[in-house]
């Protein structure tokens, strides 16, 4: 007899690693069940990326002004309590529209937390529901910094709802989000410490141009102290006194913990259903599937090497649309997954870049961005663009710090994935002004 299942998938978590391909997978016809503890859409819509980017708004706008000072007049404040009602009025509606695409595919959400009882089996506040196919989607949250005191400390989604801004900040690390906090905190007129573990910042990004960002907010009054050796957190009356390096002290109102995230596979039924984890997350093969064949994995909660951003979520859910719908049964054949980290300037890159350049026999053409004339239109003074390519012409890897460096890569992703030859980048019109036209005229 065929054993039947309330579902034929069923998926832990609801953020990107589940929604962007639960939705077709529903709609194609498939039993789709969708677990979900908090807040539908997860972390990028609710406490990451558009929450963030949000908040980063205003600072694109004091940029140019500043930067064309003369042209224009006056000086453009951030109001952060205006600015924080701001990106809730942005991101209150997006649980319920990501919910009602999954429900008006035909996906069933289920509010509450799952546990797996087995292979097959899921347990959400007492009842269980069964899939053919179970998907772990649980993604990441904040680590926490194993020093006394640390409690004191807020992470990312506190920063993102503060009512008031304080006016002394220390950011513990200076990796994506103390880079990108940092530069809106001191846009918004905070003193802002970032205390770094060792002496570089951003390390997977290219590092002269971390180094030029952290020149530019140093000039802007942000304070980065290399190599801090955090000890400890202690409240001395108002202050919260952070201690660091042999002797140091800094008294904040406020300490954000920016120290990375970890993956939730503690306390949802891994062990019970024999799915094998490591510290870095959930091992899966080249289908997503983890060690128990009717498990898989999607998102950030992957133990994997490709950055654990939302595109590579929604790369990965749409890739379990296709394997669960048959469309597919190859193996999972990631793209190049570009990344941005939001400061002003931004840094983004994609592909191969200009340090590994020269191990695989490509060569890096660097233009200066402020001599690009549209560049000059609002007067950036700081960029850099490092193209990298084949000895046949074909792009196969971009590094930019820009004001618009996300579109100058995404616009450049296609050449990249696809491997366009010249004729094929002559045979596209770009409209003109734009960052596209500009940024495809420096690849032709
Ligand atoms: C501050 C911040 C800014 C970011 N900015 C960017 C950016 O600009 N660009 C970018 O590409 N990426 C950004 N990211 C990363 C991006 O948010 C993640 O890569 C993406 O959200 C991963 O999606 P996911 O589905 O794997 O995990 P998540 O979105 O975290 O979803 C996991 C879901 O599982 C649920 N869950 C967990 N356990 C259970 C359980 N037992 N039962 C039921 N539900 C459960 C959680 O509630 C959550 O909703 C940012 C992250 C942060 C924190
Ligand atoms: N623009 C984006 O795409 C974006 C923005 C924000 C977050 N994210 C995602 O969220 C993840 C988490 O961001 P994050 O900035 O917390 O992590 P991260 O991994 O980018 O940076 C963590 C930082 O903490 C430091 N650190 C680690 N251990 C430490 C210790 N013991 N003491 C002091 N510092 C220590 C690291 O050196 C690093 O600087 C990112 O990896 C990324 O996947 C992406």
């Amino acid at each position: 007899m065929t054993q039947t299942y309330d579902y034929d998938v069923l998926f832990l978590g609801a953020g990107h690693g589940t929604f962007d391909g639960a939705g077709p997978l529903a709609a194609s016809g498939k039993r789709v069940g969708v677990i979900e503890s908090g807040l539908i859409g997860g972390t990028c819509p609710n406490r990451g990326c558009n929450a963030k980017i949000t908040l980063d708004a205003p600072v694109t706008v004091q940029r140019a002004v500043e930067r064309m000072q003369g042209v224009v007049s006056g000086k453009v404040g951030i109001n952060w309590s205006e600015l924080v009602a701001h990106k809730q009025t942005i991101i209150d509606p997006l649980p319920g529209n990501i919910a009602g695409k999954l429900t008006q595919s035909g996906a069933d959400i289920i509010h509450g937390r799952g546990v797996l009882i087995d292979a097959h089996t899921i347990s959400v506040d007492g009842r269980a529901y069964t899939g053919d196919k179970i998907v772990v989607a649980t993604g990441l949250r904040p680590h926490r910094l194993d020093v006394p005191g640390d409690e004191l400390a807020i992470d990312s989604s506190d920063f993102m709802n503060l009512r008031e801004l304080p006016h002394r900040i220390a950011i513990m690390g200076s990796g994506y989000i103390s880079m990108e906090f940092a530069t809106i905190a001191n846009a918004a007129g905070a003193d802002v410490t970032v205390l770094m573990h060792g002496d570089k910042a951003l390390r997977r990004f290219h590092q002269p141009f971390v180094e030029a960002v952290i020149d530019d907010l140093q000039s802007r009054g942000v304070t980065f102290v290399r190599n801090a050796g955090i000890r400890q957190l202690s409240r001395d009356d108002g202050d919260i006194t952070v201690h660091y390096g042999d002797d140091a002290t800094l008294a904040v109102d406020m300490v954000l913990d920016a120290t990375g995230r970890i993956p939730n596979v503690e306390g949802i039924g891994l062990e019970a259903a024999g799915v094998t984890v490591t510290p870095h997350g959930i091992p899966v093969n080249d289908h997503l599937q983890t060690n128990v064949p009717s498990i898989y994995a999607a998102g950030d909660v992957i133990d994997k090497e490709q950055p654990r951003l939302t595109p590579t979520a929604t790369f990965e859910s749409y890739y379990l649309y296709q394997l669960f719908s048959g469309q597919t049964d190859a193996a999972i054949d990631y793209p190049p997954i570009p990344t941005v980290v939001y400061t002003s300037p931004r840094i983004a890159q994609v592909g191969v870049q200009p340090e590994s350049a020269e191990a695989v026999g490509a060569s890096v053409v660097h233009n200066h961005v402020p001599d690009d004339w549209y560049r000059q239109i609002d007067e950036q003074s700081i960029g850099d663009s490092l193209l990298v390519f084949d000895d046949d012409h074909h792009l196969v890897g971009v590094a930019e710090m820009s004001e618009q460096a996300e579109d100058a890569v995404n616009t450049l992703l296609p050449a990249v994935v696809f491997g366009y030859d010249r004729d094929q980048m002559w045979r596209m019109a770009h409209l003109f002004p734009s960052i596209s036209a500009s940024a495809w005229h420096k690849i032709r």
